[in-house]
Order: C-alpha cells, then structure tokens, then sequence
C-alpha cells in the first residue's frame, strides 16, 4: 500500500500552530514582517508570491510587497535589499528566484543579512548548516525534513539519494540528511548510470526541473519518493519530475504535486519568518 503524504494538510496545521505565536509577539509590541521582492513578472512567480501573502495574512504576518520591473538593475536591487537589512521593522528578506540575466544571483544572496535571510542562502547560514549548527534553513528541504517527521519515516541510517545540487534545494537538503545521520548521495545532470544509483534509495528525492523524467525503473521498491518538481505541461496540467502514474501499490510514501512539497516550503517560510522576528529582539 503506498501512502501519499498530504504536504497540504500539514502545512495547514503548522500554519493555524503559528498564529499563536504570531499573536504572543504582537502582544509584545512585535509585529513580524516579510518582505518580498521579485524582479520581473514571471507568472510561476508571481503565483507563489500570491500564495506567500495569502498564508502570511492569515497568520497575522504582515508583509511587504516589493515588484519591480524586469530591466533592474543588479545596483538597484542591492540597494534596496540593503534599506531592507537596515529597516527595523521588517524580520525576513525573501528575493524571489529566478532573477533576470542581468542580476547576479549569488550578489544578491551575500547582501541580505544573515539575520534576515527568509531562505537560508546566505553562505553563512549554509556554512553553519553544513557544520550541523543551523541557523535560517531553506524552506523547502526544511519542509521535506518536517514531512518525513510528522509521517514518521525514519531517517538515520537510511540511504538517501537526493536529484538535483541546487542552492535552493538539493544542495542544503544534503546537508539536514547527513545531519539526521542518512547515508547522502547527491546526483545531478553529470551522474552515470542514474538509474543503478536512485535504485539504491530508500528515501528519492527529485529535484530536477525536469516533467516526470523519474520512473518506475529509477526506484526501488518500497522505497521513499519525494517529488519537488513542480512543471507546468502544455494542456495546464501541473506535475511533479516523477512520473507518478503507476507508483501507486509500489512505492511506500509518495508526495504528490501540487499538494506535497509546495505548501510546505510556503509554511516553513511562515515559520522561520516568525523565528527570524523573535530572534531580532
Ligand atoms: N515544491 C517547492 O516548494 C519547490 C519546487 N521547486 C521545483 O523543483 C525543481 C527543481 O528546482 P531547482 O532545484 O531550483 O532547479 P535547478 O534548475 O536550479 O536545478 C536542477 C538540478 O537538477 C539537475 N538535473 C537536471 N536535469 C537532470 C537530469 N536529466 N538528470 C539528473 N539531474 C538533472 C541539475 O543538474 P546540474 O547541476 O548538473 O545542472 C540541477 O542540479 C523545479 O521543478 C522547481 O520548480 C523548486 C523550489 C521549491
Ligand atoms: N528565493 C526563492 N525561494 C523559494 O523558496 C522559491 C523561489 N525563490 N523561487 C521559486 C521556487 C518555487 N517555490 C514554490 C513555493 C510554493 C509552491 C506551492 O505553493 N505549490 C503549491 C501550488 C502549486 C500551483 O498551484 O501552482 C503545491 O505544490 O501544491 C510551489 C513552489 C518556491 N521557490
């Protein structure tokens, strides 16, 4: 029997957890506030930038809405991510990814403040990550840890098998599994024989980019799959980097998309916003 991880269930009830919290700090005269900046009007972003205000206004997060045109420049966006480092009223910095060619994006990453970094890409926060003394974590590995403790899928000792290096993802998921004591493999685009090596997986994590390129032949079964993915087909329909169509009965755990992943990342953004907030005291 395979069961599908509801990633949209969790987050909500991690979402209603926070409102508490939200509550006691404005209690305390601290009103948490997100600020999100995207460059350009990408629709995939400006989707999830509608999904971030949505959960955060429902928390009593306050948030700050900055969109600026495509043509930015990487001067301009630094400068206002530097007014946003010394602006007190505001806890967490998220810039939206991707960023316009003309913008360096590790640029943009070493000016928002350690303290106020919403993803935990700072190379500060993934330094302390990688010596397993987190400080702000990326939200979506964040998320996909906290999924596999409310479902109880052990972690130490197992083999894990993460597709994908990027700094947003597979890079820092690596690390919180070899600090949850997994056996980490990462893979990649350069990867021989990807198939022999995400068959030796009991936890798959996808996260290429790439419509349902994972299959059945890429699993072992019974084990753990973990899609990332998220890509938008030509008729609409959204789908993860696993071809999940005939998983069901095969595999022991299965995040579906949308409804897994997703909203998890968007509920550990609530939730490191909050502690980002509590920690500026
Ligand atoms: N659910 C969520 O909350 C989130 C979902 N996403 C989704 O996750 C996916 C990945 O995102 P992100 O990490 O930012 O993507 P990137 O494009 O930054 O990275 C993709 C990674 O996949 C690897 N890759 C690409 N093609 C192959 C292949 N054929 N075989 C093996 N490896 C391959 C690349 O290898 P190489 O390094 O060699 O190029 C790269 O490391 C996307 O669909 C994105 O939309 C992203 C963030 C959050
Ligand atoms: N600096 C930065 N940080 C990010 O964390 C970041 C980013 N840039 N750029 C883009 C990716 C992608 N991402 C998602 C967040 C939520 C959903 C989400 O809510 N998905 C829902 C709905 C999907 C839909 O309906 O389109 C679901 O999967 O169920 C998806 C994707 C965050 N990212």
């Amino acid at each position: 029997m395979t069961v599908m991880i509801d990633g949209k269930k969790t987050a909500s009830q991690i979402q209603s957890e926070l409102v508490n919290k939200a509550q006691a700090l404005k209690k305390a005269g601290l009103t948490p506030c997100l600020a999100v900046v995207l460059v350009g009007d990408d629709p995939a972003s400006q989707v999830y930038v509608r999904n971030k205000h949505r959960a955060a206004q429902k928390i009593g997060i306050k948030t700050k809405d900055i969109h600026l045109p495509k043509e930015t420049s990487q001067a301009e966006l630094l400068k206002l991510i530097t007014e946003l480092n010394s602006d007190p009223t505001v806890h967490a910095i998220l810039v939206q990814m991707p960023l316009p060619a003309q913008i360096d994006a590790e640029a943009m990453i070493n000016t928002i403040a350690p303290e106020k970094d919403a993803d935990g890409l700072n190379p500060t926060n993934i330094g302390h990550l990688f010596m397993d003394d987190p400080r702000a974590l990326a939200c979506t590995p964040r998320g996909i840890m906290t999924l596999l403790e409310k479902y109880q899928i052990e972690v130490a000792g197992k083999e894990v098998v993460i597709i994908g290096r990027s700094n947003l993802v597979g890079r820092p998921l690596a690390a919180l599994m070899l600090n949850a004591d997994a056996t980490v493999t990462i893979a990649h685009s350069k990867t021989k024989d990807l198939k022999k090596i995400a068959r030796q997986a009991d936890i798959l994590v996808v996260a290429t980019g790439r419509a349902e390129m994972i299959t059945k032949d890429h699993i072992k079964e019974g084990a753990v799959v973990i899609d990332v993915g998220i890509n938008r087909l030509a008729d609409g329909r959204l789908v993860g980097d696993v071809a999940q169509g005939d998983l069901d009965g095969y595999v022991s755990y299965l995040t579906p998309v949308p409804g897994g992943v997703g909203p998890m990342t968007i509920a550990m953004l609530m939730q490191q916003t909050l502690e980002l907030a509590e920690k500026s005291r």
